[in-house]
């Protein structure tokens, strides 16, 4: 029997599908979008559970076993479900909850072999439970929770605020607002424009208008017009029986130096030797390999950077983590980052303990420590895939690749290659001779030559194609990486990217993006910031603080962010999306940005690109050295009693490059000065590795053999801290004073 989709339900109920994505999300049952398939259980939890108008809707069917996925042998050993809700995840020893899309299937086949691979997949017993974790705060989903705004006004009635697009014709406005087209046409004649009904007219334009009728209007949210274009394109909502299966995406993830880079190599090695002996890859941004006959694609550019950028710009490329870490090294703060990372985009991840090869690896405490965050290997009774590997001799590769296979089998990918394409941007650039040039993942359809293409503001149509072994192609379906020319900008990494029927409608979606950025410019809502914490509460802007905590030492971490869990509130929910001990890092910027959150930094400093990409991505950083003011700070910000009497200004920051002993002076630092300017009265704080390890005031700053008073960006000088003689070389030396801040 075929699966309901959530708009096939929403048909029948006729109600909206995205309403009824809301309504499903609400009663915990994980779909994503329209497309997203029930499963006979959760299909009739919602109908016992979804009222319309007063009356559950009835069951369609009669109750039917609840798994039915599970083969005979298997239901034996399954867990009773109690039927009462959407199948969930217990594992032993989990302890958060997690709303999970659970998917059972074949399983892998029993016992591990030492060697880590596994006899035959097929006749495995145990079920698989494949969970997606689940916190997601993409701006993305947020937004589409809002379905109708409301005003309210000073009398305290409400009105609807009704969205109108950048630009319509004066008959639709007239529609959109429900007031005559001639009362319209005569205001506008009012303010000196001349226009018929069929005539358009700009955002700004009907905002005056409507203003003048006492009418509440807003932007509306480009890509709703933009996918009204797209429709009448393509049917969206498309047939589901031309959907066939499509390979898996894979991202690889992990700590500095546990082997991503060596292990994507490696992949790609003996994916190429089995299919083209010799053949050469070339660097797009993905690369696909064949295992047991399937295709397998790869996101090469390793590290959460490329995977926390497309969550930003709200895609989900991504079928599966990959999660690198070393058995010699264990589980690291970046390791714990990727989790988190993988967990906020609900993806499943397959652990990766890398060097097995080498003497010291031990993969059992790699297990041991994973389970602090709730990935409990399978072998352990947990549903946590872990695959021994050596990215150096190639060990348990194929079992790698035969675990995201079965992983990907359970997902059900599918796609129909038979329509225009729709992909993701992975890279872009500009090339002196090709001009932009795009690495794209083709997510459904397939994109040929010649075809007219549309992406974020860039638009063209397609001069040529490679292939991720630099061949030219003429046509590319879903799930493979193409390099394409032809598009008059560089698109954004992470934009999705649409092939569109005619260049006129390609430039049509384009040039009206650009114009609502122009517009949004002046009305884009605001990030979150502590400044504004408690007007950003009062407005029901905000409903979760969403933190990330970097610290010194995970114990003052850890203590943080108990500390900031307690605020909670009815009104406000404080959630730690991440935390972990090291320096700020822009990935973290990256997770803030997509997740609308905020950074507190406990004796850790931001480098210079870090505070770039925070200022470039509007993200709040605070810092801190007691952990009592960091509390006491987000309290204060959620009672709107926040009012920084002093700030600090940096003024700029010195490279030691050199140190010396001066008798009398301790060590003086020979330093210089690669931003902004160090003054003799500034205070001083030594950064080692991203971390504060001392603060307090300069005691000598010398240039040559003079005192100076000030040393400016570009120049050498010699610094000495007072009280502090631990100076290193490659230490950073920040200058900073604080400034008195008249409170509002
Ligand atoms: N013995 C052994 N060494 C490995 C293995 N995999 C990687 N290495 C080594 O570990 C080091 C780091 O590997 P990379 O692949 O650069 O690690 P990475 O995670 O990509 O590091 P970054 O790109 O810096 O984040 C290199 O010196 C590799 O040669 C392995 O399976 N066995």
């Amino acid at each position: 029997m075929s699966k309901s989709r959530v708009y096939d339900l929403a048909k029948e109920l006729n109600i909206n599908s995205k309403e009824l994505v809301v309504i499903l999300q609400s009663m915990d049952i994980p779909v994503k979008n329209h497309m997203s398939a029930l499963t006979e259980q959760q299909e009739k939890y919602f109908r016992n559970n979804f009222k319309q108008d007063g009356v559950a809707v009835a069951a369609k069917e009669e109750e039917k076993p609840i798994e039915k996925k599970v083969a005979p042998a298997e239901k034996k050993e399954a867990p009773k479900t109690s039927g009462k809700g959407p199948v969930k995840k217990t594992t032993g020893n989990a302890s958060g909850s997690t709303p999970a899309a659970t998917t059972e299937k074949k399983a892998p086949s029993g016992p591990p072999k030492k060697d880590g691979k596994r006899d035959n997949r097929k006749t495995n017993k145990k079920k698989r439970v494949i969970t997606p974790v689940a916190i997601d705060n993409s701006k993305k989903e947020k937004k589409s929770r809002a379905i109708y705004k409301k005003k309210r006004q000073d009398d305290g009635t409400e009105v609807d605020i009704i969205p109108i697009p950048t630009s319509l014709t004066v008959g639709d406005f007239a529609a959109k607002i429900n007031v005559p087209s001639t009362e319209i046409i005569k205001k506008l004649i009012g303010l000196g424009i001349m226009a018929s009904i069929n005539q358009e007219i700009d955002y700004e334009t009907a905002e005056v208008v409507a203003t003048e009728l006492d009418v509440v209007i807003e932007l509306e949210d480009v890509e709703e017009e933009v996918a009204e274009i797209l429709s009448q394109v393509e049917d969206v909502e498309e047939d589901e029986s031309k959907k066939i299966h499509r390979a898996p995406v894979i991202t690889v993830m992990g700590h500095v130096d546990h082997g991503k880079t060596s292990l994507l190599d490696a992949i790609r090695k003996t994916g190429v030797a089995e299919k083209e002996a010799g053949g050469i890859t070339q660097h797009i941004g993905a690369y696909t390999v064949k295992a047991n006959g399937e295709n397998i694609t790869f996101i090469d550019t390793p590290g959460h950077e490329a995977f926390t950028a497309m969550r930003y710009r709200g895609a989900s490329i991504t079928d599966i983590a990959v999660l690198v870490v070393a058995a010699d090294d264990g589980v690291m703060p970046q390791t714990v980052e990727a989790i988190n990372h993988a967990k906020a985009a609900k993806v499943p991840i397959i652990v990766a303990i890398n060097k097995i090869d080498k003497p010291e690896a031990n993969p059992d405490r790699v297990k041991q420590e994973l389970t602090e965050y709730n990935l409990v290997a399978e072998e352990w009774g947990g549903d946590t895939i872990c695959v021994p590997v050596s990215a150096k001799t190639q060990e348990g590769l194929d079992t790698l690749l035969e675990m995201i296979l079965l992983v990907s089998e359970v997902q059900e990918l599918k796609a129909n290659p038979d329509r225009l394409a729709k992909g993701t941007v992975l890279e872009a650039k500009l090339d002196k001779g090709r001009g932009p040039v795009s690495t794209v993942l083709i997510n459904a359809g397939t994109l040929k030559v010649g075809d007219p293409v549309v992406s974020g503001i860039a638009y063209g149509k397609i001069r040529a194609m490679i292939n991720d072994k630099g061949k030219k192609v003429k046509t590319a379906g879903p799930s493979t990486p193409v390099e394409i020319l032809g598009l008059n900008e560089v698109p954004e990494a992470g934009e999705e990217f649409y092939a569109v029927t005619d260049d006129k409608t390609a430039r049509q979606i384009a040039e009206k993006r650009k114009s609502y950025i122009k517009d949004q410019r002046v009305k884009k809502s605001a990030p979150l910031s502590l400044d504004d914490l408690y007007n950003q509460i009062k407005q029901g802007e905000v409903q979760d603080i969403n933190i990330i905590i970097k610290g010194d030492v995970q114990g003052s971490v850890e203590a943080l962010r108990q500390s900031l869990e307690k605020l909670s509130n009815e009104e406000v929910r404080v959630n730690i999306i991440h935390a972990g001990a090291g320096g700020i890092s822009e990935s973290d910027v990256m997770l803030a940005a997509a997740s609308n959150g905020i950074i507190i930094g406990f004796n850790v400093r931001p480098n210079n690109n870090v505070t770039a990409a925070a200022e470039r991505e509007s993200v709040d950083i605070r810092l801190y050295r007691v952990i009592y003011d960091a509390i006491e700070s987000i309290e204060k910000a959620m009672k709107g009693m926040l009012a920084p009497e002093f700030k600090e200004v940096v003024l700029g920051t010195a490279e030691v490059r050199q140190t010396f002993k001066v008798p009398n002076a301790g060590t003086i630092a020979g330093c210089y000065v690669t931003n902004g300017k160090i003054s003799r009265n500034s205070s001083i704080r030594v950064i080692r590795d991203d971390v504060v390890i001392f603060e307090g005031k300069l005691d000598s700053l010398k240039r040559f053999k003079d005192d100076a008073k000030e040393v400016a960006q570009g120049y050498e000088c010699g610094i000495g801290v007072e009280r502090f003689n631990d100076i290193k070389e490659g230490d950073i030396l920040e200058a900073f004073t604080m400034e008195e801040v008249a409170r509002t």
